[in-house]
């Protein structure tokens, strides 16, 4: 989120308390104005009087809640020496002679963060502190030791104390720092884990190098620069405020300001300076960590129990994994920034949602059981062994608890599989809507692929704003359709096939609410709880009456066990009666007659105690008959009881058959269901990767398009300027040296322009645009020792260096072309003059050829003239020059000089002489003309 840093303003209370003020601050205006009439807006005008609690509290609550949802925080103070920014930050220090009430915002924020983090026991944390200062432009820890961990408030305190103590006094820049990590378990079963910092900068005053350098930073910012173009490190106070400035933190800038006169100027600049920050926005978002969102699960979630609930307890839990892993992406999506407003806003309903259902499933309503441990997600579905009203009843037998828990136990099952039905049925009827009802009405297709198993997919425009909440019919592609449709078809019955294709075939528009209905069926039919209300309530009474009977055997047996103990009572009783009579008689036989009235009187005790035995004797007999009368009772209702239990336990069997049936076909429906629920899940966890994916790659389309549309006018730009140059090379048939290197430079631009084009367009049609470069495992093997740690190597450039490199090799293939092209001029340059020489030497040749029997003669006939003249000399040396030892000519030749050489040489004749020696081969010449009738011949030598 875009958050502009926010200014507070706090007037330094003048030092006299009737000194002249020139600047004044209205709190509820929020404006600071001069006494030039000067305003100044701003988020808060503390006033003059503004207690450190005031200003504390007028801004740093929100801070504090933002800090422990995971976002930074800073507070950044200006102001000009002595204004109170010392003050304003820690307060007067931390003796014990200071008050509690002038503590600063530190001590303050660190006290409440303490606070509160205690009240939120669910919450583990790991506090730090640092506190840094800038002297000089070098870093001093204050405390030694850099990030100290503080576990409560009163260590913290030490550390402030100890810190106040040790900080350099004088004009430089101070930076404590609080940095905390929560996790903790939402109430949704997942994962938090956050950290958050908050920073504390006390700045020092002008005139200080730090101080000027983040004007400048703010001013950039200002101009629109973003921050990634912003060189933060040009000082260590830059750098340790980038968070605070164009960064990721929530800041709020104070202005420490001295209302005083002599100080109006100064005060100025720092208004000013303070205004400057208004228009800066941070990106403020939550810091989360990578196991963030991540679901946490108990191992009590997960309960071994029978088969029926197990089904129902592992779907649940699996729903609430994929819907909490939904819910992680969401989050994440909505923290991108990457989707439009309407998506934002069916996202967030769809979160909204995603919250009502957990605490509709958290709720205690549907669990009786409190004990429950709400974090994890669906509460424990345990099974109830409380008594309830049955157990209050005489039952003894573990047989009997085990009738009565199983009663118990069925109730709760039914309870739930009503409960999850309900659930169940409304988010599956609403997927199923939703995915049903999104596809366009060109979509109702009847798969011919999937034969009679096919669904038509119908659309209808209706729906309502909840269900709107995911659209993914908008965007399912055709295999995502198939698969729904298989899915669905599944569940449809052939004869909703039958209805749905002959609504479809009357062209009327099928009610998308068919599907669910005909889904709904399946497990929601009134006979299954027609046959389960029955099924209960006989076996209510069989066990009642179980009970019962159970109750008058055991009374029966009791009764009998009773009688025979009268019955030996009697039988010892007539023993004793026996005796006594059988005493009686021998005292009467045995006794003299002067004793006899001794033993009358003994005789009439024993009589009397025969009498008392014979009267206890009857009675027990009458008790015994009394006894026999109520066991025989007492059987008698048994066995009407067991007759009726053979009865009932018939009817049950009966039921039974028709209940298992009912519950094989329930269980079978859940488990579908489940099935199905799973499905549907992947699907909605492909779509929300997908449309993450989409979302992403839609931007990464865009940008690339963008990219290709800028390099295609760079390409332009290139191509323009490298046939100016060619244009020029043609008409003045040579180029300078820098032009030469200007056109292979555009040349090779252009090519690699060419190549990025191809490469983006590769990475738009989603192919693979460098598959000899990605480190697939088959090209990793390939490639050469030397090449891995070549790649290795480039894997670790960054961007700049790689810029750079590329730069280079660019050069250097400019740099080769030119030599290339230089080698290739000299190369065919060489190639002509080569075929020059070539061509001439044939025309020598084939002139040689030509002349060559001339040649021959007119040499030989030189010799022979030489030697007819006498010139012998001059005639072997032209013998000797001669080629033609073989020749006939040259044989004659040969012998001619051998024949000069054996006789002497002529005398040597005058010439006028010779001439006359010579033989007649100057033949006289007549020349005949006519003149008059006379013929004239008229000789005449021919040389003449
Ligand atoms: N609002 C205020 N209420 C009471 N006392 C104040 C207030 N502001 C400042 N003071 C007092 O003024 C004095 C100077 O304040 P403080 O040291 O905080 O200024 P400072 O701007 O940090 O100065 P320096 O730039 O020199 O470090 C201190 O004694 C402080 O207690």
């Amino acid at each position: 989120m875009d958050i502009p840093v926010q200014i507070a303003i706090r007037l330094k209370p003048p030092s006299l308390a009737d000194s002249t003020q020139c600047i004044f601050s209205n709190p509820v205006t929020q404006i600071v104005i001069t006494e030039s009439g000067q305003t100044f807006h701003v988020n808060r005008a503390l006033p003059v009087d503004c207690t450190q609690a005031h200003l504390f509290n007028s801004f740093m609550i929100p801070q504090i809640n933002c800090f422990l949802d995971g976002c930074d925080t800073s507070v950044v103070i200006f102001g000009q020496s002595k204004t109170g920014k010392t003050y304003t930050l820690f307060g007067p220090g931390f003796e014990c002679i200071h008050s509690e009430c002038d503590q600063g915002i530190v001590p303050r924020f660190l006290t409440e963060i303490f606070h509160k983090l205690n009240q939120m026991p669910e919450r583990e944390f790991v506090l730090h502190i640092t506190w840094m200062q800038v002297v000089n432009n070098n870093i001093f820890d204050v405390l030694g030791a850099g990030l100290v961990r503080c576990n409560n408030v009163e260590e913290t305190f030490q550390y402030l104390q100890m810190g106040w103590r040790q900080r350099c006094q004088g004009n430089n820049h101070t930076v404590f720092t609080v940095s905390v990590e929560q996790k903790w378990v939402g109430t949704n079963g997942v994962l938090n884990h956050r950290m958050s910092t908050a920073s504390f900068c006390d700045l020092a005053a002008y005139p200080d190098p730090g101080l000027y350098a983040l004007e400048n930073i703010l001013k950039e910012l200002l101009a629109g620069n973003p921050p990634k173009q912003i060189n933060y490190d040009r000082c260590i106070l830059t750098a340790m405020l980038r968070d605070s400035f164009g960064g990721r933190a929530f800041t709020w800038v104070i202005g420490c300001i001295s209302a005083e006169p002599e100080d109006y100027q100064d005060t100025l600049k720092i208004l000013n300076l303070c205004l400057c920050c208004r228009g800066i926005k941070n990106f403020v978002t939550v810091n989360l960590f990578a196991d963030n969102n991540t679901p946490v699960y108990g191992e009590k979630t997960i309960l071994p129990n029978t088969d029926n609930n197990f089904n129902l307890q592992f779907a649940t839990a699996q729903w609430i994994k994929l819907v909490s892993n939904a819910e992680g992406l969401f989050n994440k999506i909505l923290q991108s920034k990457s989707l439009t407003e309407a998506d934002i806003n069916q996202v967030s309903e769809w979160l909204f949602l995603k919250a009502e259902c957990d605490e509709c499933l958290n709720s205690d309503n549907v669990v009786d059981n409190k004990d429950v441990n709400t974090k994890q997600g669906l509460p424990r579905i345990a099974e109830d062994t409380e008594p309830s009203e049955l157990s209050e009843s005489d039952v003894d037998s573990d047989s009997e608890e085990d009738t009565h828990s199983d009663t118990v136990f069925q109730d709760k099952l039914e309870k739930f599989m009503e409960y999850f039905r309900e659930k169940n049925d409304q988010l599956f009827a609403e997927r199923c809507e939703e995915y049903l009802n999104h596809v366009d009405s060109d979509d109702i297709t009847i798969s011919e692929t999937s034969g009679s198993q096919s669904l038509p997919i119908m659309t209808s425009q209706s729906n309502s704003g909840r269900r709107r909440t995911i659209q993914p019919g908008e965007s399912l592609s055709g295999a995502e359709l198939e698969l729904l449709r298989k899915v669905a078809a599944k569940a449809i019955s052939p004869e909703s096939q039958k209805i749905l294709i002959e609504s479809r075939k009357k062209d009327l528009d099928p009610e998308p609410k068919l599907i669910e209905r005909e889904l709904l069926k399946m497990i929601d039919t009134p006979k299954i709880d027609e046959i389960c209300k029955k099924y209960k309530m006989t076996k209510e009474k069989y066990t009642q009456k179980q009970i019962l009977a159970r109750k008058l055997s055991k009374e029966i047996s009791s009764t009998q066990s009773q009688l025979k103990e009268l019955i030996n009572l009697c039988i010892a009783k007539e023993r004793l009666i026996d005796e006594l009579t059988r005493t009686l008689l021998h005292n009467n036989e045995n006794k003299p007659s002067e004793k006899g009235i001794e033993c009358s009187v003994i005789d009439q005790d024993t009589i009397k105690e025969i009498k008392r035995h014979e009267t206890n004797l009857k009675t027990y007999k009458k008790q015994i008959e009394q006894i026999k009368k109520q066991i025989k009772k007492d059987e008698k209702r048994k066995n009407t009881l067991d007759i009726e239990l053979v009865k009932d336990k018939l009817k049950l069997d009966e039921l039974s058959d028709t209940s298992v049936d009912v519950k094989d076909k329930k269980v079978n429906s859940l488990k579908h269901f489940t099935n199905r629920i799973t499905q549907l899940d992947s699907i909605l966890k492909e779509k929300t990767n997908d449309l993450e994916n989409t979302d992403l790659s839609k931007d990464k389309e865009l940008m690339l398009r963008k990219e290709i549309k800028n390099l295609r006018k760079t390409r332009e730009c290139l191509h323009d300027q490298r046939c100016s140059l060619g244009h020029k090379r043609k008409v003045y048939k040579s180029l300078s040296d820098s032009e030469e290197r200007k056109l292979l430079e555009c040349e090779e631009a252009i090519e690699a322009i060419d190549t990025a084009i191809e490469y983006k367009n590769n990475l738009i049609c989603g192919k693979s645009p460098s598959a000899s470069l990605s480190d697939s495992q088959d090209n990793k093997d390939s490639r050469s020792r030397g090449e891995q740690m070549l790649m290795a190597r480039l894997d670790k450039l960054s961007h700049d260096e790689m810029k750079t490199l590329l730069y280079r090799y660019f050069q250097k293939v400019v740099d080769l072309r030119g030599a290339c092209a230089a080698l290739e001029a000299g190369a065919a340059s060489a190639a002509d003059e080569a075929a020059a020489w070539r061509a001439r030497a044939a025309a020598a040749w084939r002139h040689a050829q030509r002349l060559k029997p001339h040649a021959h003669t007119r040499h030989f006939q030189s010799i022979h003239r030489c030697l007819d003249s006498g010139n012998a000399e001059r005639a072997l040396s032209l013998g000797m020059t001669s080629d033609s030892e073989t020749s006939d000519d040259a044989m004659r030749l040969v012998n001619r000089m051998k024949q000069l050489a054996r006789y002497p040489a002529p005398p040597v004749i005058p010439s006028q002489n010779l001439r006359q020696l010579m033989p007649a081969t100057n033949i006289p010449v007549a020349k005949v003309t006519k003149e008059k009738n006379k013929l004239v011949i008229i000789q005449q030598n021919k040389k003449h």
